[in-house]
């Protein structure tokens, strides 16, 4: 990563540092600073007290004892009292961190990296990097005031003689082979994020009650946990490995400044034997180098901690470009009401590391005020397509437009209030009723006669009321509330994305997959009714039942990620296609079982 990158991430870290705490931070940095100096001085304080030993007056030896004593102070309850500070500092900057890292992974308009390993890898990564991306700057001052005490000590050896700062250079080793090493275990880290996110996916299969009733069901939770475990155990063999490596390559390193260590001593003890030295310079040079042996460790273990956290720093520095490139341009979206409506020209998307288009070359006009029905097999891109209209995903070539203008121009969140969607995967919010209704509208709270309009709206309202505490009653047993069947769960879900009703698009994904036919059919009767009174909204419906979408103003066929049909059911059913084929089978089927009575009418 290049110098200039993390210098413009440690300034904001530096920022929210200051902000988390001036006086601490004011005073961390004063101790770092004394930190510096106060080697040097302790080191040089032993030569004063040993070199004024054997002279007549006191105050040398006295203001010796004095420096010397400071200096231990400072380095020793200084020391203490400057990491534990640190320390909790960086704990609230790694609180503020981490709600960074979520504010962009949430507020990326787009959820391609939600989708992606490698994105979803990094974003561990960083997830459980914060800590040292917190500690950073900290890390990076405490090295840099090792160092500048390093050339301190430097400098008082080269008073007794410039051949010992020779020492400096056998301090290299231990710098290059802690290089080498950490880039050794940041690899095999790296490596590992996919091993990792899967054994906590299998550990929530284990917690989540609706999931946790499939896998015991196949019996397939041992094999799961023994698979996830495996992988587990040969990425940490593989870590545990790079991690003997690093320390190998450290032991290798500190063997040579040992060794330049004991040749600086025996070249200074000879000197004193000739007199050319004080045993004050002796006790001098032992000091330092003692102490500048426990400083460039520091400084490794220092820059080993910088690494982690410069590991974190590059995945930060990625999402933190990535959300700006994905950030929605600043056009504020069209007025409510729709003019030209939505247009779909040439639009292609892959999903990324797929193979197969999700969507071909799609044309496709939403006019305002009209219902349009999305129809077609399993996986043949419905879902897709709702979710470039809402942009969760942008076309990779082609361009959707709202009104004429370009949907990846526009500001995300000013479209984003003029759609609501409900989506097939929906979510069971475990928190009372009007809350979990409530959440759909962007400025909380919404008032009670919206959540009951949506309630009903959604077919909801009479289960609702048989409910314990009726809108107030706590849902999921997480908290001890009511658990719902699927598909009242589903019409909660549903009431959420009708709880707004001054929208343009409104998209129901299957939001009536748990629902029968019948009561498929009244609901989307209901939403086109609500539609033509809209004349500025388009509301898409997707579904894979034929036979339920027949009173759709338009119905678009899809298939392998292609429009093959598009018409009124009675254009479609008189080209006498797919669509005419699936419906009167479909059709026929639930007539029989006397479940869509109206559907002998459509046909006829
Ligand atoms: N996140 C994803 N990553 C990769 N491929 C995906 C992803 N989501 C969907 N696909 C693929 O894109 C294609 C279209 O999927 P999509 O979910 O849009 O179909 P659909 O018509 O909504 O199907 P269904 O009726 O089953 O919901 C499918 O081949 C599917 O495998």
């Amino acid at each position: 990563m290049k110098m200039t990158r993390k210098h413009q991430l440690l300034r904001p870290i530096a920022a929210m540092t200051w902000r988390t705490n001036r006086r601490a931070s004011l005073l961390v940095t004063a101790l770092v600073v004394l930190q510096a100096g106060a080697v040097a001085m302790n080191g040089l304080s032993q030569r004063w007290v040993i070199d004024s030993a054997g002279l007549d007056t006191m105050t040398g030896l006295l203001a010796a004892v004095v420096v010397g004593a400071l200096s231990h102070a400072v380095m020793a309850a200084g020391g203490r009292y400057q990491s534990n500070l640190q320390s909790d500092l960086a704990d609230r900057v790694d609180v503020q961190v981490n709600e960074d890292v979520l504010t962009m992974v949430a507020g990326v308009p787009t959820i391609d990296h939600l989708e992606r390993p490698d994105y979803l890898d990094r974003i561990s990564v960083l997830r459980h990097g914060t800590r040292s991306l917190a500690a950073a700057g900290w890390l990076l001052a405490d090295a840099g005031a090792a160092a500048a005490s390093i050339l301190l000590s430097l400098w008082l050896l080269i008073g007794v003689h410039p051949a010992l700062a020779l020492l400096a250079v056998f301090a290299i080793p231990p710098l290059w082979v802690a290089s080498r090493g950490e880039r050794m275990v940041r690899q095999a880290r790296d490596a590992g994020a996919q091993h990792e996110r899967r054994e906590e996916a299998v550990h929530d299969l284990f917690t989540d009650v609706a999931r946790n009733k499939e896998i015991r069901t196949s019996r397939a939770g041992r094999r799961l946990n023994d698979e996830a475990s495996a992988s587990w155990d040969a990425w940490n063999l593989r870590l545990t490995n790079a991690e003997l490596g690093s320390v190998l390559w450290q032991l290798g390193g500190w063997l040579v400044y040992s060794a330049g260590f004991g040749v600086t001593l025996v070249v200074v003890i000879a000197m004193a034997a000739d007199g050319r030295a004080s045993l004050g310079d002796l006790a001098l040079v032992l000091a330092l180098g003692m102490r500048m042996r426990w400083q460039v460790r520091f400084v490794v273990d220092n820059f080993l901690r910088l690494a982690e956290a410069g590991q974190a720093t590059r995945h930060f520095s990625w999402l933190t470009s990535y959300a700006a490139q994905r950030a929605g341009k600043g056009t504020v979206a069209p007025g409510r009401s729709l003019h030209d409506g939505i247009v779909l020209r040439d639009v292609h998307f892959t999903y990324p590391g797929a193979e197969a288009a999700a969507l071909n070359a799609i044309d496709l006009t939403l006019r305002p005020g009209r219902t349009v029905a999305l129809v077609g097999d399993n996986g043949a891109g419905k879902t897709t397509l709702a979710k470039l209209l809402t942009g969760m995903h942008a076309p990779d070539t082609g361009s959707v437009t709202v009104d004429g203008v370009h949907l990846d121009a526009l500001d995300v969140d000013s479209w984003r209030l003029r759609t609501s969607a409900t989506y097939q995967d929906f979510v069971k919010f475990e928190v009372p009723v009007s809350e979990a209704v409530g959440i759909g509208r962007l400025t909380p709270p919404a008032p009670p006669e919206e959540i009951a309009d949506a309630l009903d709206r959604a077919g909801a309202a009479r289960f609702v009321d048989r409910l314990p505490d009726g809108v107030d009653t706590q849902l999921g047993l997480l908290h001890e509330g009511v658990d719902l069947s699927h598909g009242q769960w589903q019409r909660v879900a549903l009431a959420r994305g009708l709880l707004r009703t001054d929208v343009s698009l409104l998209v129901l994904d299957e939001p009536t997959a748990a629902l029968d036919p019948q009561a498929e059919q009244d609901l989307y009767e209901r939403f086109t009714r609500e539609t033509r009174a809209n004349p500025g909204r388009v509301t898409l419906l997707v579904s894979h039942r034929f036979s339920t979408v027949h009173m759709a103003d338009e119905i678009v066929v899809m298939k392998n990620g292609r429009v093959t049909e598009h018409g009124s059911h009675a254009e479609l059913m008189a080209a006498r296609g797919h669509y005419c084929d699936l419906f009167t089978k479909q059709a026929m089927g639930y007539a029989d079982a006397g479940e869509v009575p109206e559907v002998g009418q459509a046909l006829s």
